[in-house]
C-alpha cells in the first residue's frame, strides 16, 4: 500500500507524518525548499522523518489512494488543472470549507472532476499539530461506497489516529465545513467580552444551524451529532490553537489578523448566507458572520441583530 497527499501545509503534512509511521507516503506540495531542512513552517518544531518523501513534483505520485489537503477555496482549481492524472484513484477530501464559486462541497468538485474515483471524506476534530505529535484523535471517514470506507478506515488509522466510517458524505463533509463559521462566531463574541455564557448559546444556536443547512442538503441529522459535527465544533469554538477561532477573536476585539492564514470559515460563511435562501433555511449566525467578514455589518450592531430576532420556540 502506498499513499500521497496533496499539499503540504500543516495538514497535510501532519496527516503525511503519521501515515509515514505505518506505509509508504509521499508527500506534495507547490514549495517544497523546506524539505531538506526537514521541517515545514506550517508546522514549527515538528521533525519530519526522512522515509517521509517530499516532492513538488505531480508525475512522482504514484499512489493508488490520495489524500487532497488543500484549503477548500484553492481545490477547484488544482482540479481544473490537475484533475486526469488522479482520475480512477481513491480520492480522500480532508478541506473543510465550501466552495465559493460553485456552493458546492469539495467531495462534489473532486468527484465531478474525476468521475471514475471513489470519492471519501477524511474530517473530524483535529488539530494537525495534535496529530503531527502521535497525540490521540479520532476523525470520520465517510465514502458512500461502503466497501471502499471499511478499507480507507483500515488504511489510514495509525497507532495515534483513530478513524470511524460512515457512508454519510453530505453530513460528513457538511459538519467540518460548517463548524468553521460557528467557530468565528463564537470567537467574535469572546473577543468583543460578551462571556462564555454568549459563547455556549452560539455554540448551541450554531449547532441548530448547522443541523438545518445538512438536512436541506440531504446530510443525515445522527452524523451532525458525531465526531464530524458537533465534535470539531465544541473543538474549534474553545480553542485558542483553532484560526477560525482566533480571526472570530480579532474581529470582536477589532484587531488586526495575519494576512494569508487560512480561515475557512469566512469564505463558507458567504456560500453558506447565498445558499440559505435558495434552501428556504434560516441560518442568521452564519449570515451574521458573512456579513461581518464581508465587511458589511459592523461588530458593533452584531449584537443588536441577533438579540432582536422575533422571539420564538427553542
Ligand atoms: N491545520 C489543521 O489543524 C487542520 C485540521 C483539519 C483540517 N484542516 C483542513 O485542511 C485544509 C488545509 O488546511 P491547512 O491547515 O493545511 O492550511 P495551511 O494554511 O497550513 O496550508 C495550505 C497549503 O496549501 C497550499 N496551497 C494553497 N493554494 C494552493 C494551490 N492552488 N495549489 C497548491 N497548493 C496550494 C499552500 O502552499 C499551503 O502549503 C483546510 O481545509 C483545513 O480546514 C486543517
Ligand atoms: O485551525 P482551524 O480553525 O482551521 O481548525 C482546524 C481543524 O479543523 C480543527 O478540527
Amino acid at each position: 500500500m502506498s499513499i500521497a497527499v496533496i499539499g503540504a501545509g500543516a495538514f497535510g503534512t501532519a496527516l503525511a507524518l503519521s501515515l509515514a509511521g505505518k506505509t509508504d507516503v509521499t508527500l506534495w506540495g507547490r514549495d517544497t525548499a523546506w524539505a531538506e531542512r526537514r521541517e515545514n513552517p506550517r508546522l514549527p518544531g515538528i521533525a519530519l522523518p526522512r522515509s517521509l518523501q517530499v516532492t513538488d513534483r505531480l508525475d512522482k505520485i504514484g499512489a493508488r489512494t490520495i489524500l487532497l489537503a488543500l484549503p477548500a477555496q484553492t481545490l477547484g482549481g488544482f482540479l481544473a488543472d490537475h484533475a486526469a492524472r488522479f482520475d480512477g484513484r481513491d480520492l480522500v477530501s480532508c478541506a473543510k470549507g465550501i466552495d465559493l464559486v460553485t456552493l458546492n462541497g469539495p467531495s462534489a468538485l473532486i468527484a465531478q472532476a474525476c468521475p471514475r474515483s471513489n470519492v471519501a471524506v477524511l474530517t473530524g476534530p483535529s488539530f494537525a499539530a495534535d496529530i503531527a505529535r502521535g497525540l490521540p484523535t479520532a476523525l470520520t471517514l465517510a465514502c458512500a461506497d461502503a466497501a471502499t470506507a471499511e478499507h480507507l478506515q483500515r488504511d489510514l488509522s495509525t497507532a495515534s489516529l483513530r478513524l470511524y466510517r460512515t457512508t454519510d458524505v453530505a453530513g460528513a463533509e457538511l459538519g467540518g465545513a460548517l463548524k468553521n463559521v460557528i467557530a468565528i462566531a463564537a470567537g467574535a463574541a469572546i473577543g468583543a467580552g460578551f462571556g462564555d455564557s454568549a459563547r455556549a448559546s452560539i455554540v448551541t444556536r450554531g449547532f441548530a444551524e448547522m443541523t438545518r443547512l445538512a438536512a436541506a442538503l440531504g446530510a443525515r441529522p445522527e452524523t451532525l451529532t458525531g465526531l464530524s459535527g458537533l465534535g470539531d465544533l465544541v473543538l474549534t469554538c474553545t480553542s485558542d490553537q483553532s484560526r477560525n477561532f482566533r480571526y472570530g477573536l480579532a474581529l470582536g476585539a477589532g484587531d488586526d489578523f495575519a494576512a494569508g492564514t487560512t480561515v475557512e470559515g469566512a469564505a463558507t460563511a458567504r456560500a453558506v448566507a447565498a445558499l440559505a435562501p435558495r434552501l428556504g433555511v434560516e441560518l442568521p449566525i452564519s449570515q451574521l458572520v458573512a456579513g461581518l467578514a464581508e465587511g458589511r455589518i459592523a461588530m458593533e450592531h452584531a449584537l443588536d441583530i441577533l438579540l432582536n430576532r422575533p422571539l420564538k420556540e427553542e
